[in-house]
This record gives structure tokens, C-alpha cells and sequence, in this order.
């Protein structure tokens, strides 16, 4: 079948359109289907090819995967800065580094396009500003082709969720290659690292950051006594030997060793932790505890991560500790700012190198510490018991040296400082005699003696001419001024040069006077440090003018005191004045609610007042009603009474009337009634005593009660009989005459 066939079998359609265009004439639609076919079906298999080959591939590489998170990177990336075909690529970007602070794959990498491309990627300032160096490297997702060993490597660089990654593939049967690769790539990074200290920042995600790489600094540049130095330096290596864990293993003591170093500032604490890192080719990790995001939790995961064998230096400990000074998680509430500004003193005074480096643009990785510190927010909770555990907690790294310093040491608490966790102490002071001499010969190194030489030969040939020209007295008067002259500006150019170059016999005297003129302990090595800088072409001027500058300073001191102590004294006014204000505002207030709380007792008793005349009118009222009550009672009574007597002597003279008429016997009932009514009659004082009492009898109708009174019977009417009686008490009343 043809292909015009396939397509028309493939379409539902197809055989009615042939019909159709046997006798329509569509033929015109035949040509788009098929191409549309045609397409389709290339399409498809290409996509199957593509897929099929990938496949293919992927079965056959081996491909590692390195995030820049971790150290490998940084080998990896130092490998690749050097080699020829990474800077071969056809799209690349630019990054700058400073001469003075930068990753030392970005030196390598600069190294390499200056090789390439000549100098131009570096401009130099002439007026000596720290260069930015400008360094090319291929752009993201562009990939590689590098032989190594045998092997073609294909390297790309991607960046996911901002974090670069590295993947290198090679076409290989097992991962050795990648193995070596990487293994060299360390090698190489250790070999050019090696006069240099790498330091490392913890971040808020409780992993370390490599922050800087810094010039080892020679331990002969500390101005230390060198018992000191020497025990220092030969504890640390003793704990370093390698027979040194095995020996904590057998005692079972764990195998850390800590450093308290504490002082006055500027004394040199930072210095010497630098200078010892690179006598020992440790790297340095800092840990600020005072930043807002450490916490317990943090600082765990942070000493966990500690690698052996480095320096863990935890910067002015004590600062740590003006949020907690318990072993409570309480915070003591330093404000956000001054822990800001603590954790940038502490960063900086790492960073600035001792060889005054200033440090113009430090390349952190993509994220930096203060990013992270200034987006956080402050919710630390970090406690002295947080950070025992994590000091010595099982899960505590092993084989690292810490050391800590602090400016307070009574601040600490002594948990904190004890043996176990601080192994030694060593206290720095201000400068000693000593120190101000040592300080002053580091400071202006004697020259070599051959220079010496040089210029005290010229010295005494000079020294010599004057003493001829004095001896020839008969020379003319315009002679001797411009002889004069001539030999005063080689004498001035010679004393220069005599400022500068010093034997060192000379400069030991120098160094003496210097430190004779300096009170002991009264200044820091950084403070003389400071003063030396300002005259670092000039060892004889220093020397001169020290004491001028030890009056000055104290003299900066006096005033500087002055200022606080009037600050302090303002300070307590305003605080004195804001106080009394407070105290007259709460007086004012007081008086106020004494006022309201009188104003509402009168209140009240006004209407307790007008209550009570209420009632007692209410009273009056109810008593004049029954006062009315009663009379009314009383006046009916007497009606009854009257009105009874009355019908008794009716009756009698009935009776007597009708006995005489036709004397009949008494019924049963009538007897009952005579006996009832007798009876009652008997006992009206008992019943008056407490309420009147009522009986109903045969002869009453229906409309009235006879009723007992204190004054005998009445007969009511039956609607008064509601308010006067009740028919329980009617009954009782006839129950008690019964059974009498
Ligand atoms: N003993 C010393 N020997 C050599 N240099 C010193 C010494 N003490 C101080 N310095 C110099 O003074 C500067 C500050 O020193 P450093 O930072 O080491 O002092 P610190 O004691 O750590 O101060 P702080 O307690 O304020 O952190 C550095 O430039 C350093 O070179």
C-alpha cells in the first residue's frame, strides 16, 4: 500500500472522500492530509529516537551530582578554574573577586582566563585601592566536555531552589574515575590552600559557610610571652597526634579539648587563634552565639557538624549570655539592635585581619549570614544548658579544638568555664614592658647588616667632609653657605635614611626607650599597635614622641570618662525627672479616683437614704390600712352582736311559744346542734385568742356564716367570710367540739 493508501486506510473518512471525489472532486484536500500525516509520523519518530538514545546514554554514564552547599564543590570548581577547555566555552558569565578576601576557586579561575586572555581582566588602580578582579566562567546549563584520565567527563552547572549544583558524567563501568576525580580535585584544593586559613560562618540553617580564606598569620607575630605561646602551641599539637584518641578512648574521657582565652580587649585573643590555626593548618568555624537565630536546637546540629580536627572558635561567650544567664531557657530581653550589632563586632573583628587586610568585599556563598539574620526574626531560645549539651552532649563532634574568649570573665557561669569544657585558661592583659619592646622590634625589623654598613660608611665620609671644610677657614664667604647647604641636605637625606635602617643592636635600644617611656599596663597591644601605624616610616619619631601620645591618650581617656560619666548623669536626671513626673501623674491619677470614689459613696447613701423614707412611708401606709381594717371589724362585730341578741330572744320566745303550743321530742340532729352551739358558746375565749372562729350550722342558709367572736356569735355575710376566715380552721374548730 502507498502511502496515500495508509493515509486513507488511517482516516475514517478517507474511503468516502474517494467516493466522493470520484464524483465531487475534492482532490484538492488530498495534499494537506498527507503531508500532515507525513509530518506527524516524522515527528514521532524522532521523539522515540531522542528518547530511545537518552536512555541509551543514561545507561551507559555514571553521573555525580555536587551541591555547592557542600565542600566537593569548592575542590570541584577549583579543578575546573583550571582547566583549559572550561574556559574554552562559547557562553559565559562574569563574576568579580577581591585581591583581598575570595573563594580560592575564583583566584584559581582568575589565574587561569589571566593566563588566557592576558591581564585584562584585572584593572589596576594607581592609587592602590584593592582591585576587583573580574572572573569568566560558563553559564548555567551549558554543558562541557573535559578528558580526564582516559575518561571524557561532561560537567554542567544548574541551579535549583538557588542552590548551584554540579553534575559531571562520565561513560563508565564503575564510579572510580569519579572517585579520583574528586580525590585529586582535594588534593589540588589542599595544595593551594595550603598557606592559607579557610574560615567557615555558621548560618541560621544549622550548617557552616564558607565565609573567607585568610594569609596565615606567623605565631611570631604575636607579641606573647613565649611560655605562654609554647603551651599553647604544644598542647594543641599533643591533643592533635594521632595516638591522642585512642589514648582519651581508653580512659574514657571524651575527646575534645577547650580553650578559654580572656582579657581586656585588644589584646590579642583573635590574633593568636588565627596565628595557631595556621601553625596547625586547622580551619577555623565561628559560631556567634549572640545572633538571633541561635538556638538550643541550632547550636546542636551546629556542634554535630563540627568536622575533626579544626578550630571551633565561639567569639566573646559571654555576650551569649546577657539573654540567659541561667541554666533556664528565660531570655533577659537584650534588644534586637545590640544583638545586631554584637553579631556584627563579633564577625568583623574575625574578618579584619591582624595585618590590617581590610576586608572591602567578602564573598560569602548565596546565602549569607546577615541576610539570614536580618529576615529572622528573634525568636532565641538559646540557655546555658543548650549550649552545655551541645558542648559536651553525646552528640557533641570529637577531635576539635574549641576555644572561646571573653572580655568578662565573671560573667560566665562556672559550668560553663570547668574543666572538661574549658581544659585551659590563659588570661591577656594590657601591654607589659616586655610586650611594648617586642611589639616595637616586629614593628620595624632591623635591616640587613650589609645595608648598615653601607650607610654608616657614608655616615662617617659625610662626617668627615664637614670636619675638612671646618679645617679650611680661608675659603670665601658665598663658598662656605653653599658648602653649608650641600651638606646639610646630605645630612637630612642620611637621617631619613637612618630612620628606616636600623642595625638591631640600635633598634633594641629604640625598642627600650619606647617601652620606658609607655606605663606598664595601662594600654593594649592594639592600642600601641595603633600608634605605631602612625608612624610606620619612622621608628626614631615613634620613639620621640610616645610620651606626647601617653598624654594624650590619657588625656582622650579623661575626657572620654568625663563625657560618659555626664552622659550617665544626664541619663539619670531625665530618668530622676521622668520618674517624679510619672510619681505627680499617679498622685494627680490618685487624687482623681479618691475623688470619683467619694463622689459615688454620697451617691449611694442618698439613695439608701431616699429608700428607707420610701419604706418607711410604705410602712405608715400598710399600718394606716389595717389600722382602717380593724375599726371596720371591730364596728361590724358589734353589729353582730346586737343583731344576735336580738334573734336569740326571738328564738326563745318561739321556743317558749311553741313548747307551750305542742311539745315535741328532740330529734337526734337537733340535740347534735343544741350540743354544737353550747359548746361553742362555752369556748369563745379560747377560740378569740387566737382568730376568730366560724362554724356553719343547719339553720344558716347558704349566704351566712355563724361566726365566734370574743363577744359571742355572729352571723356574716357569706361574702365577707372569704377575708375574714378560712374553712380549715371552721372545721378544726367543729373536730375539737365533737370530741369534747
Ligand atoms: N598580643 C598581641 N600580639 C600581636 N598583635 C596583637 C596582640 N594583641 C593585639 N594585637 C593586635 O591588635 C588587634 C586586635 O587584636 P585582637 O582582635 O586579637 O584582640 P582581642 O583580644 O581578640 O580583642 P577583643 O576582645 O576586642 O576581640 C589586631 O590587629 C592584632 O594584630
Amino acid at each position: 500500500m502507498d502511502i496515500t493508501g495508509f493515509a486513507r486506510s488511517l482516516l475514517p473518512w478517507g474511503p468516502q472522500i474517494n467516493q466522493q471525489n470520484q464524483y465531487a472532486g475534492f482532490g484538492a484536500l488530498y495534499d494537506p492530509i498527507k503531508l500532515f500525516v507525513i509530518g506527524g509520523t516524522v515527528e514521532t519518530s524522532r521523539r522515540l529516537a531522542s528518547s530511545a538514545w537518552s536512555h541509551f546514554i543514561n545507561s551507559f554514564f555514571l553521573t555525580a551530582h555536587f551541591s555547592e552547599e557542600d565542600f566537593p564543590f569548592d575542590w570541584l570548581m577549583h579543578w575546573l578554574a583550571k582547566q583549559p577547555s572550561w574556559h574554552r566555552s562559547r557562553e559565559f558569565e562574569t563574576t568579580t573577586c577581591s585581591s583581598s578576601s575570595h573563594a580560592l576557586w575564583k583566584t584559581a579561575q582568575f589565574d587561569a582566563d589571566a593566563e588566557l586572555w592576558g591581564e585584562n581582566g584585572q584593572e589596576d588602580d594607581p592609587t592602590g585601592k584593592p582591585s576587583m578582579k573580574v572572573v569568566f566562567r560558563p553559564t548555567l546549563d551549558t554543558t562541557h566536555t573535559i578528558f580526564f584520565k582516559g575518561h571524557w567527563l561532561r560537567v554542567r552547572r544548574s541551579r535549583t531552589s538557588g542552590i548551584e549544583t554540579l553534575s559531571i558524567s562520565v561513560i563508565a563501568r564503575s564510579n572510580t574515575i569519579l572517585k579520583a576525580l574528586v580525590l585529586q580535585a582535594k588534593r589540588e584544593y589542599e595544595q593551594d590552600s595550603e598557606h592559607r586559613i579557610q574560615i567557615y560562618f555558621a548560618d541560621s540553617h544549622g550548617s557552616f559557610r564558607w565565609t573567607d580564606s585568610r594569609h596565615k598569620r606567623p605565631m611570631s607575630s604575636i607579641v606573647l610571652e613565649e611560655e605562654t605561646k609554647g603551651m599553647l602551641l604544644n598542647d594543641c599539637k599533643d591533643f592533635l597526634r594521632p595516638e591522642s584518641e585512642k589514648w582519651y578512648a581508653d580512659r574514657g574521657i571524651p575527646y575534645r579539648r577547650g580553650y578559654l582565652l580572656w582579657g581586656v580587649p585588644g589584646s590579642g585573643k583573635t590574633s593568636s587563634i588565627h596565628a595557631m590555626a595556621g601553625e596547625l593548618d586547622l580551619d577555623i568555624y565561628v559560631i556567634t552565639l549572640s545572633s538571633s537565630w541561635v538556638n538550643d536546637a541550632t547550636l546542636a546540629s551546629l556542634m554535630a557538624r563540627v568536622p575533626a580536627r579544626c578550630i571551633l572558635l565561639l567569639e566573646d561567650l559571654d555576650a551569649a549570655f546577657t539573654r540567659s544567664t541561667t541554666r533556664s531557657k528565660k531570655d533577659t530581653g537584650v534588644p534586637r539592635e545590640q544583638q545586631q550589632q554584637q553579631q556584627q563586632q563579633q564577625q568583623s573583628s574575625l574578618l579584619m585581619d591582624a595585618n590590617s587586610m581590610p576586608y572591602s568585599s567578602t564573598h560569602m556563598h548565596h546565602h549569607t549570614l546577615n541576610s539570614h539574620s536580618q529576615s529572622l526574626t528573634d525568636t532565641n531560645t538559646l540557655s546555658l544548658s543548650g549550649l552545655l549539651n551541645s558542648l559536651d552532649g553525646v552528640a557533641a563532634s570529637e577531635g576539635r579544638l574549641l576555644f572561646a574568649t571573653t572580655n568578662h570573665i565573671t560573667r560566665l557561669d562556672p559550668a560553663l568555664s570547668r574543666p572538661g569544657r574549658m581544659d585551659v585558661w590563659i588570661e591577656f592583659r594590657n601591654a607589659t614592658k616586655w610586650q611594648m619592646e617586642s611589639l616595637f622590634m616586629n614593628f620595624f625589623p632591623s635591616a640587613p647588616r650589609e645595608a648598615v654598613e653601607v650607610l654608616e660608611r657614608e655616615e662617617e665620609a659625610l662626617e668627615a667632609e664637614r670636619a675638612d671644610r671646618l679645617a679650611a677657614t680661608s675659603t670665601s664667604a658665598s663658598m662656605s653657605a653653599s658648602a653649608s647647604a650641600s651638606t646639610s641636605t646630605s645630612t637630612s637625606t642620611l637621617s631619613g635614611a637612618r630612620a628606616q635602617i636600623m642595625s638591631e643592636p640600635a633598634l633594641r635600644v629604640l625598642a627600650k626607650k619606647f617601652a620606658d617611656t609607655i606605663p606598664a599596663d595601662e594600654f593594649s597591644v592594639a592600642a600601641l599597635q595603633g600608634y605605631l601605624l602612625k608612624h610606620k616610616t619612622s621608628c626614631v619619631k615613634a620613639v620621640e614622641e610616645a610620651g606626647a601620645w601617653v598624654i594624650s591618650e590619657r588625656e582622650l581617656r579623661e575626657r572620654l570618662k568625663r563625657e560618659k560619666e555626664e552622659k550617665e548623669r544626664e541619663e539619670e536626671r531625665l530618668r530622676l525627672k521622668e520618674e517624679e513626673e510619672e510619681r505627680k501623674r499617679e498622685e494627680k491619677e490618685g487624687w482623681r479616683r479618691k475623688r470619683e470614689e467619694r463622689l459615688r459613696l454620697v451617691k449611694e447613701q442618698e439613695e439608701m437614704r431616699a429608700e428607707e423614707e420610701e419604706e418607711r412611708l410604705e410602712r405608715k401606709e400598710r399600718e394606716r390600712r389595717e389600722k382602717e381594717g380593724k375599726e371596720g371589724r371591730e364596728k361590724e362585730g358589734k353589729e353582730g352582736k346586737d343583731a344576735k341578741k336580738e334573734g336569740a330572744k326571738k328564738d326563745k320566745d318561739k321556743e317558749e311559744k311553741e313548747k307551750e303550743a305542742a311539745p315535741a321530742p328532740p330529734t337526734a340532729e337537733k340535740e347534735e346542734e343544741t350540743l354544737e352551739a353550747s359548746m361553742l358558746r362555752d369556748t369563745p375565749a379560747s377560740a378569740a385568742s387566737t382568730a376568730p372562729t366560724t362554724s356553719t350550722s343547719s339553720s344558716t342558709s347558704t349566704s351566712s356564716v355563724n361566726t365566734a367572736t370574743p363577744g359571742g356569735w355572729v352571723r356574716i355575710p357569706a361574702s365577707q367570710v372569704q377575708n375574714f376566715v378560712k374553712e380549715e380552721m371552721v372545721a378544726a374548730v367543729l373536730s375539737q367540739a365533737k370530741e369534747v
